[in-house]
C-alpha cells in the first residue's frame, strides 16, 4: 500500500485486515459488527472520548496511572485497586514489552511462567494473547473507561483486539511509537500501520461509537523540546483525522520549567486548533500531560516531590489529563500500593489548584509565541518536502533531519539535534542540526544558553547535555557544574 495522507477507503481497509487478524490466533474472535454492538452498550461513564470532553467543559486536570501485570485476575485486582484506593479518573492497561514488538509466542511463555510462578513475568498486560473477552472482563471489572498504553510501531492486531474488547482508547502514533521505541522500523511503515489503527477507530465513530487516540507526546522524555514534541504531536493527529479519528487527545511531557510547560500545552492547544481548522477536521481535541519521564530520585519522599510538581504544572497549564507517576519509578514497576499513592499525591494537588491557572505574564507571553514559531518552522518544512501531504513530508523530514528527535533509538532518526537548559532549566536547542529554524530563533537559543555558560564559568558544550539529563535523579533541574 502506498503512503499518502488520504482516508483509506472499506476496500483498502479490509484488504490489510483480513492479514491483520492472523497475527495470532485471538484475532479469529474480532467481528467488526459484534464489536459495535458491544460498544453500543457499554455505558456513557464508561466511554473515554465522552468523559474527556466532560472534563474539558468543567475546566478540571483528571489523573491516570499506568499499569499493567501478566495475569487477567491479577490486572483487575490491580486496577480496581487503583479506581478504589487511588480514586484513578482513568485507568489503564499498560501493555507488555514483547506484544509492542509483536511478539506473541513470548507472552505466552510469559504468561505460563506467571501462573507457574504466581508473579508477573510480563511488564505488562499481553492484551492479544489474553483476547477479546478478557479484554470485556477486564471492562466488566472496573467503572473508569479504559485505555491501551504501550509503545508499539504496529499495534494494528492490538487495536483490533482492545476496541472490541471495549477499550475506548489507544494510545501511540506512527513516528511517537517507533522512533523512540524501535532501532529498525522504517517511518513509512509505523506512518501505515497507525493509519490502520486510526481508519479503526475512524470506522467505530461511522458506526456511532466514540473512540479516542491519544498520540504519545513526550516521545524519548528526555530534554525534547517542546516544540519539537508539538510538532509530532500535530502531525499525528492530523494524520489521525484524516482517517476519522474524531477524540484526541494530544500529549507534552514535562520538561520542568513552569512556563516553558505551560507555554507548550497552551501553544499546543492554540497552534493544533488553528491546524485543524485550516483542514477542516471537526475533534474533539485535549490535552495530558506527563508527569517527569525523566530520571527519577530513588527515595521515595523526594519522588513524590517530583510528582506533586508535576500535578502542579498540569493544573496550572489547564491540562484535560496528567499521567501519574509513582515513587517506585526509579526502581521499576511499582507495586500496587504504590502505584496507587502517586495517584492520590497527583489528585490532592489538582484538587488544591482547581480552577487555578498560571496567570498570563510578558514570559509566558514570550515563551507561546516562540514554542509556536518553532514549532511552525518545523512543521512548513515537513508540509514543503511532502508537496503538501504531511504522511509523505513527514518521511522526507526524519529523512533529512527536520524532526529530529533527541536520544531516539530509531535509526531512521538522524540525531544531530542537541537539547540543553538555559539558567532557568527551560529545554533549548543547543545543536540544531538540519532542524529549519529562522536566525532570529537560532540567535535567540543561542543567547540563553551563552548566559547559563556565563553564569556557570564555561563554555556551552555537551557537558551541559550530560548534566541536564542526570540532574533531576540528583535533586536539581539544571545540571550546574558541581
Ligand atoms: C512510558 C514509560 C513509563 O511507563 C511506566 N511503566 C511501564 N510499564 C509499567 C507497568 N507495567 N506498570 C506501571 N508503570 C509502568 C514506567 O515506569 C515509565 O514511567
Amino acid at each position: 500500500m502506498e503512503l499518502k495522507n488520504k482516508k483509506w477507503t472499506e476496500a483498502e481497509f479490509n484488504k490489510v485486515r483480513e492479514e491483520v487478524l492472523t497475527h495470532w490466533p485471538t484475532g479469529k474472535d474480532v467481528d467488526l459488527q459484534e464489536a459495535a454492538q458491544f460498544l453500543k452498550g457499554i455505558p456513557e461513564h464508561k466511554n473515554f472520548a465522552a468523559k474527556l470532553r466532560k472534563a474539558k467543559q468543567e475546566g478540571i486536570t483528571l489523573a491516570q496511572p499506568r499499569a499493567g501485570v501478566a495475569l487477567v485476575d491479577e490486572h483487575i485486582k490491580l486496577l480496581q485497586h487503583l479506581q478504589n484506593e487511588g480514586e484513578a479518573d482513568f485507568l489503564p492497561c499498560t501493555i507488555d514489552s514483547y506484544t509492542r514488538q509483536n511478539r506473541y509466542n513470548e507472552c505466552q511463555v510469559g504468561i505460563e511462567e506467571s501462573i507457574k510462578t504466581n508473579r508477573s513475568m510480563l511488564n505488562g498486560f499481553p492484551a492479544v494473547n489474553h483476547g477479546v473477552h478478557n479484554c470485556r472482563k477486564v471492562l466488566a471489572a472496573v467503572e473508569t473507561p479504559l485505555q491501551a498504553r504501550h509503545g508499539t510501531p504496529d499495534s494494528r492486531l492490538l487495536a483490533e483486539i482492545i476496541h472490541a474488547g471495549g477499550w475506548t482508547s489507544n494510545e501511540g502514533g506512527g513516528i511517537s511509537y517507533n522512533i523512540p521505541y524501535a532501532k529498525s522500523v522504517s517511518v513509512e511503515r509505523s506512518l501505515l500501520d497507525w493509519q490502520y489503527c486510526d481508519r479503526l477507530a475512524g470506522l467505530y465513530e461511522e458506526m456511532g461509537i466514540e473512540i479516542n487516540r491519544e498520540p504519545f507526546g513526550p516521545l524519548t522524555g528526555t530534554l525534547v523540546p517542546p516544540s519539537m514534541s508539538n510538532a509530532v504531536a500535530i502531525i499525528e493527529g492530523l494524520l489521525a483525522a484524516e482517517q476519522g479519528v474524531k477524540s484526541l487527545t494530544l500529549g507534552y511531557g514535562q520538561c520542568g520549567n513552569l512556563v516553558q510547560d505551560v507555554a507548550a500545552i497552551r501553544s499546543l492547544i492554540e497552534l493544533s486548533e488553528e491546524y485543524f481548522k485550516t483542514y477542516g477536521y471537526k475533534v474533539d481535541l485535549t490535552t495530558v500531560f506527563h508527569q517527569w519521564m525523566g530520571g527519577f530520585p530513588a527515595d521515595e519522599s523526594k519522588a513524590f516531590g517530583v510528582i506533586s510538581w508535576g500535578a502542579a504544572t498540569a493544573a496550572l497549564a489547564g491540562a484535560t489529563k496528567v499521567i501519574v507517576k509513582t515513587p517506585h519509578e526509579a526502581v521499576g514497576i511499582p507495586t500496587m500500593e504504590a502505584n496507587a499513592q502517586g495517584i492520590k499525591a497527583t489528585k490532592q494537588t489538582l484538587n488544591l489548584l482547581k480552577g487555578q491557572r498560571l496567570q498570563m505574564s510578558k514570559e509566558l507571553e514570550l515563551e507561546i509565541k516562540l514554542i509556536k514559531a518553532e514549532t511552525k518552522c518545523i512543521l512548513d518544512k515537513v508540509l514543503e518536502l511532502g508537496k503538501g501531504d504531511f504522511a509523505i513530508g513527514t518521511v522526507k523530514a526524519f529523512e533529512a533531519g527536520v524532526i529530529d528527535v533527541p536520544f531516539a533509538p530509531s535509526k531512521y532518526n538522524v540525531g544531530k539535534m542537541l537539547p540543553a537548559r538555559d539558567n532557568n532549566g527551560a529545554v533549548r536547542y543547543l545543536e540544531f542540526g538540519n532542524i529549519p529554524m529562522t536566525k532570529e530563533i537560532k540567535d535567540f537559543n543561542k543567547q540563553l544558553l551563552e548566559e547559563r555558560a556565563k553564569s556557570e564559568g564555561r563554555q556551552v558544550s555537551f557537558q551541559m547535555v550530560v548534566d541536564d539529563i542526570y540532574a533531576v535523579g540528583k535533586g536539581t533541574l539544571v545540571g550546574k557544574p558541581e
